[in-house]
Order: structure tokens, then C-alpha cells, then sequence
């Protein structure tokens, strides 16, 4: 459980704030009062002010949130053990959506609203209703209603009461958010990776918070990720065990535990300065990054490895358990990325001793609603490859306009 301390503050005083100083620091200068902070976490007021310092912050916040994402991934795995051909069906943009993805939705928008009633309540996610409730839509949202009541039901909780079709419908639609700049929000991919999804290979349910335009916690769950390491250089494991749980709290370190389970382990990436010994994470999907750009990158950096090609932000948890030293990400042309594909990952990364950045270096801004504008892709490394990954990413770049 959080504490939290009232401190009021006529002079210089020391706090001490569990989590991030600066997001801290930009907090208490918006109160209207100069507040001048040092390095050594002390700070100086013009004017008498209140400050509320919670000495485990988002503490309530990411235990619903670990909630969410491990009910949610309970739903995921039962309809992709039962996928039909049925389940799927056609998006405007001709990706498949599934039940499971507006039962991820409706599940964890339902939750966060119910575990957090004190808070106001905003979410930015993927899907939206509006098939549902069109006439040839109902079997589906009746079916997916049942999915979530069964899922709640196997929660155990003596407060759940039965959602109607409607109330899925309002849940799924809570996630109507724009996000941005100002105040909190929740971003969410229900389902990241929906072809790995239903090819029955690799999948996420990926769930962050945004303070302030600043991803401050982020969970993701990996059903099918296995336990032990998927690099291409692992060590032989006796374990076959799958799904994973990664969560990053700022300032707090990344966890891994088993999906269900309660042993929590903390995880690092790699520690790998010599390109050769580094192996890489690509998209499965060919159409969703370019593997041409990531080879020649790779071979540039001399890395000798072959790609590891794996679905969704399940390669992001890889990388800060160290399964791999970097992910390549070059996406064609006309594509921009969203913040739901890359807000609980690069906090899992980052809280890991990673660095998640676009292909210019720049650091990846969640603050301009829901997409995520970036140069030319996006890589993620430990600090000692990432000067190494930068020089060979922008070589190759310019050789591909070069050949133009
Ligand atoms: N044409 C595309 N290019 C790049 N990414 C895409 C494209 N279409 C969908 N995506 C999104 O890319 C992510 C999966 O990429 P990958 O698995 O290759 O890492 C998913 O978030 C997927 O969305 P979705 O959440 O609908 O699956
Ligand atoms: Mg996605
Ligand atoms: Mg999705
Ligand atoms: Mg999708």
C-alpha cells in the first residue's frame, strides 16, 4: 500500500518522492507557486504550499492495472484455444478483429473503472463499438458478453454483478479517449498482435498510464511467451512453461512473473557491448517492418545472429529480460505508428535499462494524442549498443534513399 505524506513547506525542505523527480518537479511548478528544486531533492517555495507526496505513487493505479491485463489475458487464451473461422471478422481496414479483442477491451475498461472509482476516468484504446451495434453485429457482442461475465466470474469476486450487452458496449467505448498533454490517461491495445493472434504464435495485451504525456507504469501480458529466454542464444531450459506478466513502475524497475503466478523476478537487458554477440527482434509480419532495412542494419553492425521474428510487444519483454540486445522496427510507408503499440513496451524496456527511441534518436513522445509520430522507425537497445545501432541505422537509411 502507498503511504502518503502532507508536508507543509515554508522554506527549504528535503522530500524524498518515490518514482519520478522530474514529472514531480513539473507537478508543483503548475501550483501557481515558484518552486525551485536541486538535484539532491530538495526544494524551495516562495509562497507556503501543501505538498501531497506519496511515497509509492501509482501504487493503486498498477495493481488494478496487473489485474486487468491478467484477467484480460485469461479471456484472450480461452478464445484462441476455440478460435473458429467465425471469430474473425473484417475491419475497414481489412485487419482481423476478434472477439477476444473487444472482450480484452470491454474486460479492462470495465475493471480500472470499477478497481479506481475515486479517479476520472480516461482511456485511449484500439477498438471502438461501432460494428457491434450494427445488426450484424449482435451474435458476436452476445458472444462476447458472455466471454467477459464468464471471465469475471472466474475472478471470484462476491461484488460482481452481470453486464449487459449494453454495459460491454459503454466499456468498449470507454476507450474513446484523444489522450495527450494533460492530466492522466490509459492507453491500450487490447489485443497487440492480432495476426500472431490468430496464426496462434505471439500476442500481447498491453496496458500503460500516461501523466502528463509521460508514460509513468506499463503492464504486458504474454500469454504464449515462454518463461525462459527466446534468443538465439539461449541456454537449454528445462522449462516449457508460457505467459509471461511484465510491469514497470517509473523509477521502480521492471518485473517479470508467471501469468497467474505470484513470484515476481526483476529483469535487466543484456549487458552486450560487441554487435557480434547481439541478436535482434523483428516483426513476424514482413508488411509490418520492413525485414530488408533490418538485415542490412544488422550486417552493417556486424551482428551474427539470424533475426528473431516474433509477434506484437511480446518482443519488448524479451528484450528487457535480456532474451535479445535489439529490436528493429522500420514500418512502409503511410504508416504511423499508435501510442497503444508502444506505451506499456517502452516503459518495460526503459525501467529495464533499455532505451526505446526512434530511428533519429529521438525519445518517443506519448503526449500528441494517439498516435505517435516518429522518424523513419523505431529501435530499441541497451546504452551500450545505442551510439553502435544509431551510426548503422542511419547509414542504412541513407543508402535506402540513396537507391531511390
Ligand atoms: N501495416 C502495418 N504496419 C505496421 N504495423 C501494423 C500494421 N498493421 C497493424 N500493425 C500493428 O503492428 C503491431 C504488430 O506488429 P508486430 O506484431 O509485427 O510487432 C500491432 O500493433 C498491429 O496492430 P494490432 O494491435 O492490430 O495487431
Ligand atoms: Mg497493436
Ligand atoms: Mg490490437
Ligand atoms: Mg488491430
Amino acid at each position: 500500500m502507498g503511504t502518503q505524506t502532507t508536508l507543509w513547506c515554508r522554506a527549504r525542505t528535503t522530500i524524498s518522492v518515490g518514482g519520478d523527480w522530474k514529472l514531480f518537479e513539473s507537478r508543483i511548478r503548475k501550483k501557481g507557486t515558484t518552486v525551485s528544486t536541486s538535484r539532491s531533492r530538495s526544494c524551495f517555495c516562495s509562497s507556503p504550499l501543501t505538498l501531497i507526496v506519496s511515497s509509492m505513487p501509482y501504487e493503486k493505479e498498477f495493481a488494478a492495472a496487473k489485474k486487468a491485463a491478467t484477467l484480460a489475458a485469461r479471456l484472450c487464451k480461452k478464445v484462441q484455444k476455440a478460435l473458429l473461422q467465425s471469430d474473425v471478422h473484417s475491419k475497414s481496414d481489412k485487419s482481423p478483429v476478434t472477439v477476444a479483442d473487444y472482450g480484452s477491451q470491454a474486460l479492462v475498461s470495465f475493471i480500472l473503472e470499477r478497481e479506481l472509482p475515486s479517479e476520472p476516468f480516461s482511456l485511449v484504446a484500439e477498438e471502438d463499438s461501432g460494428d457491434l451495434r450494427k445488426e450484424s453485429g449482435q451474435d458476436t457482442l452476445k458472444r462476447i458478453t458472455e466471454l467477459v461475465n464468464d471471465t469475471l466470474a472466474s475472478e471470484g469476486s462476491n461484488s460482481f454483478s452481470t453486464l449487459t450487452t449494453d454495459d460491454v458496449l459503454a466499456a468498449i467505448d470507454g476507450g474513446k479517449s484523444e489522450g495527450g498533454s494533460v492530466g492522466r490517461h490509459w492507453v491500450l491495445d487490447p489485443i497487440d498482435g492480432t495476426k500472431g493472434f490468430v496464426r496462434g504464435g505471439q500476442y500481447a495485451i498491453a496496458l500503460a498510464s500516461l501523466d502528463e504525456g509521460k508514460v509513468v507504469l506499463g503492464v504486458s501480458a504474454c500469454p504464449n511467451l515462454p518463461l525462459a529466454s527466446i534468443g538465439s542464444n539461449q541456454q537449454l531450459s528445462s522449462s516449457n512453461e508460457v505467459g509471461c506478466l511484465f510491469f514497470a513502475k517509473v523509477g521502480d524497475g521492471t518485473y517479470m512473473q508467471a501469468l497467474g503466478g505470484s513470484t515476481q523476478t526483476r529483469v535487466h537487458v543484456c549487458d552486450i557491448d560487441n554487435p557480434e554477440e547481439a541478436s535482434f527482434f523483428e516483426s513476424f509480419e514482413a508488411a509490418h517492418s520492413s525485414h530488408d532495412l533490418s538485415s542490412s542494419i544488422a550486417e552493417k553492425l556486424g551482428v551474427k545472429a539470424p533475426p528473431v521474428r516474433i509477434d506484437s510487444q511480446a518482443k519488448y519483454g524479451a528484450l528487457s529480460r535480456g532474451d535479445g540486445a535489439i529490436y528493429l522496427r522500420f514500418p512502409h510507408k503511410g504508416y504511423r505508428e499508435k501510442i497503444w503499440d508502444h506505451a506499456a513496451g517502452s516503459i518495460v524496456v526503459t525501467e529495464a535499462g533499455g532505451i526505446a527511441m526512434d530511428a533519429a534518436g529521438n525519445p518517443l513522445d506519448f503526449s500528441k494524442g494517439k498516435f505517435l509520430d516518429v522518424v523513419s522507425g523505431i529501435i530499441v537497445t541497451n546504452q551500450k549498443l545505442k551510439a553502435s545501432l544509431l551510426r548503422a541505422v542511419k547509414e542504412a537509411l541513407n543508402e535506402k534513399v540513396s537507391s531511390l
